[in-house]
């Protein structure tokens, strides 16, 4: 199996720790185009295993023929998928908390539309965000920073709220960006060898049992 296939499950066992189904039952899945949004497909679909009740919302689906199947597996499942902003807003009002799977490492400024409006949508939404990896519109090496939409024909350009969640569930390691990051903070990805922990000094903490994800202590990005 590969890595792709175990740490894409991760995100819904990091939000289920927080948020329980009880009490936050409903959770609107926001995908990106690339493999954070796959990962965030999988999570929806593990959510609905794990008796949520996700919609996803996929402001552009991804090509890969790997993103499609994902996708149809939700479809098999009948997990509402939603299409546009408007009904993303208006869908907002009906959930409990939004589960950020838009970008990942290969994000890569300044935002192109129609992301600027959801990562506003976000950033204003009262509701608990878990962030896969790395908070959308966040550098991976720099963490925060001021954002700004792709420049239109004459050259302007408007500023982009970033936002902060609630949750973290970084994979494989946390990335440099997050360092800063004070909520909780979960880490998935149960599948380094030894020699690459040591190596590249990852310092990776150790888990429990059996579990596929452990809780770092608050307010440390840093391993
Ligand atoms: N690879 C692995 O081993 C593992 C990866 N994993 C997960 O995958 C994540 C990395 O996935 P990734 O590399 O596919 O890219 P990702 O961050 O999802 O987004 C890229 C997409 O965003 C888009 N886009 C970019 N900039 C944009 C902008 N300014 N404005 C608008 N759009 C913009 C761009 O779209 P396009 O250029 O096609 O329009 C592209 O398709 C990683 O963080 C982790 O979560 C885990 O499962 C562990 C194993």
């Amino acid at each position: 199996m590969s890595i792709r296939y175990i740490s894409q499950k991760l995100a819904q066992q990091a939000l289920a720790r927080t948020y329980h189904r009880k009490s936050h039952p409903r959770v609107m899945v926001v995908c990106g185009p690339g493999n954070q949004g796959g990962d965030g497909l999988v999570a929806a679909r593990h959510l609905h295993m794990f008796r949520y009740k996700p919609t996803i919302y996929l402001p552009k689906p991804g090509s890969k023929d790997i993103y499609q199947r994902l996708l149809r597996q939700c479809e098999n499942l009948r997990i509402p998928v939603v299409g546009s902003a408007d009904e993303f807003e208006e869908g907002l009002r009906d959930q409990d908390v939004i589960m950020d799977a838009i970008f990942g490492f290969s994000f890569a400024p300044p935002v192109r539309k129609p992301f600027d409006t959801i990562l506003r949508l976000l950033e204003s939404s009262k509701l608990p965000i878990v962030s896969i990896d790395i908070p959308s519109g966040w550098s991976v090496e720099d963490g925060p920073q001021p954002l700004y939409t792709q420049p239109d024909d004459k050259g302007n350009s408007e500023s982009v709220p970033t936002f902060t969640p609630e949750v973290l569930v970084s994979l494989t390691a946390p990335k440099q960006g997050v360092k800063s990051f004070k909520g909780r903070h979960f880490l998935g990805g149960r599948f380094v060898p030894d020699e690459m922990n040591k190596k590249f000094e990852l310092n990776l903490p150790e888990y429990d049992g059996v579990d596929q994800v452990v809780e770092l202590p608050s307010n440390s990005g840093k391993l």
